[in-house]
């Protein structure tokens, strides 16, 4: 199998992972990476279901060695023995979680934070107007901007401030814009860090070095942030005749700063990239799909008559079509392409006996766009994710084929508020503004996410 991997570099793994099912089938064996144990690869949702379904309690999901080694041995002296949710496994994991889940996942927690993050979705648009050039296009380096969009809203959410990046001309040593240097650089190197040999894991080599610098520079900003909200606590206590937020929440609850501090952390590390590529990749699809455009503004039309009005939550229930809309841009381009659990017991998968403690890879990508488990996968068609009631095509859609956010116990903590930002930002901009690409089609490429891979110079006219 290697002369397949040698001729690919990493922004090729959604192309090998199709490849090996093409050539290979339904389970394939991955084995011979150089300081990894071997991956199973399963295309069959069947299985797959089986293998979420029996993960137990404290499910395994192998990732980010370079975060464990962080948190287990280079700063073991900050996390001791909490070490958050990302790169924690077994009662650690579970006792973390069950502490955090609560408060994060609420949906009074959710709702409390409409307002503030629509705040910032207002600032972003009113910067993206002014990014515009002579022909109402937003410069090549466009992504760059949403970066700082999710940014300033995980910063909202995790952080209780407004970090500041969505400010023009940020000098080169303002906090918000060392904060934006050090997500794109975590962003940038992560993948090599972990897609590639990992001499790091040996002896420290200067990407490690700068690493590790970086993520000490996260740390730091979660204390600061974290002791200013624990203060302010003191001094004010509680907000009586609103919702606490999240922070407040859990302060209040674990009387332990730490513990906030690491939510924090672990929300900041998977909550800006995710995100922001997400939002590249619906984006590039909206603007490329004009008809399917239409249909979302025409719903925003119905919801909110005029463009002036605040979202609610009630509002937003009623986007149908926009929800569906990225749902299906999930499905066909899914932002992580792939989620894992190692098996915790020995397991029959596709009729061979796999031992525990194998790698076992769910590659959604690939699953989410197979005939057998969605019927004409092939076509991008929003409504297959509706109700016959409103529109819905009544297609087949295995429940396992398609899971952008993982499922069971280790399920994506930050689902809820990643679905509420991608919909503010989505309802603010598509009701406001026309979204053009009149360039060159753009490839999707992993870089650690999967996204369009190119300058997203889209247009972007006012409507009424
Ligand atoms: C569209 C954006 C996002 C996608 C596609 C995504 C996807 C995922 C996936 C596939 C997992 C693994 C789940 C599993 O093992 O079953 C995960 C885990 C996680 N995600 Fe997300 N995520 C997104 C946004 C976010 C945001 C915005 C946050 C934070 C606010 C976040 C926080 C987390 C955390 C903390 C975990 C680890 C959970 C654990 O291991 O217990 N994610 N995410």
């Amino acid at each position: 199998m290697m002369p397949i991997i040698g001729q690919y570099t990493i922004s090729d793994v959604a192309k090998i992972s199709s490849l090996l099912h093409e050539r290979y089938g339904r389970i394939v064996r991955f084995s011979g990476l150089i300081g990894r144990p071997d991956l199973l690869f399963i295309y069959d949702a069947d299985e797959i279901e089986k293998c979420y379904r029996n993960e137990g309690a404290t499910p395994f999901r192998p990732s980010m060695p370079s975060l464990v080694k962080y948190k287990g041995e280079i700063r073991k002296d900050f996390f001791e023995d909490i070490g958050g949710v990302v790169g924690v496994h077994g009662e650690p994991w579970r006792q973390f979680r069950s502490r955090v889940q609560k408060p994060v996942l609420q949906l009074s927690t959710i709702r409390r934070y409409l307002k503030p993050l629509e705040v910032v979705t207002n600032d972003f648009l009113e910067r993206c107007e002014q990014l515009l050039d002579e022909n109402s296009e937003l410069p090549e380096d466009f992504d760059n901007e949403i970066h700082k969009w999710s940014l300033e809203c995980i910063g909202r959410v995790a952080l209780d401030t407004r970090l500041g990046c969505l400010e023009p001309n940020l000098s080169p040593d303002s906090e918000p814009q060392q904060i934006i240097d050090a997500a794109k650089y975590a962003l940038r190197n992560v993948a090599t860090l972990e897609l590639k040999a990992p001499y790091w894991r040996y002896f420290p080599t200067p990407l490690w070095t700068r690493y590790v610098k970086n993520m000490n520079f996260f740390v730091e900003v979660c204390m600061k942030y974290i002791g200013n909200a624990t203060e302010r606590l003191k001094q004010q206590g509680p907000s009586r005749d609103s919702e606490p937020s999240l922070l407040e929440k859990v302060i209040l609850a674990e009387n332990n700063e730490k513990v906030a501090t690491i939510m924090a952390l672990d929300l900041i590390l998977v909550g800006i990239d995710t995100i922001s590529m997400a939002v590249c990749s619906i984006l590039y699809q909206l603007a490329t799909r004009p008809a399917e455009q239409q249909k979302v503004r025409n719903e925003l039309k119905r919801v909110l008559p005029d463009a002036e009005t605040e979202l609610s939550i009630q509002r937003l229930d009623q986007m149908h079509y926009l929800k569906a809309f990225i749902k299906e841009v999930f499905r066909m381009y899914s932002t992580v392409i792939g989620n894992g659990r190692t098996l915790q017991e020995d397991t029959v998968i596709c009729g061979y006996r796999i031992p525990k403690g194998v790698q076992a890879v769910f590659p959604t990508l690939v699953t989410g766009q197979m005939e057998e488990f969605v019927s004409d996968s092939a076509t991008f068609k929003p409504e297959r994710w509706l109700k016959s009631s409103q529109g819905g095509t009544g297609d087949h859609l295995h429940p396992f084929a398609s899971l952008p956010y993982g499922y069971g116990a280790r399920m994506c903590l930050g689902r809820r508020f990643a679905d509420l930002e991608m919909q503010i930002l989505l309802a603010k901009l598509l009701r406001n503004y026309k979204l053009e690409y009149n360039h060159k089609p753009l490839d999707y490429a992993v870089t650690f996410m999967y996204a369009p891979d190119g300058p997203l110079r889209f247009k972007m006219t006012k409507v009424e």
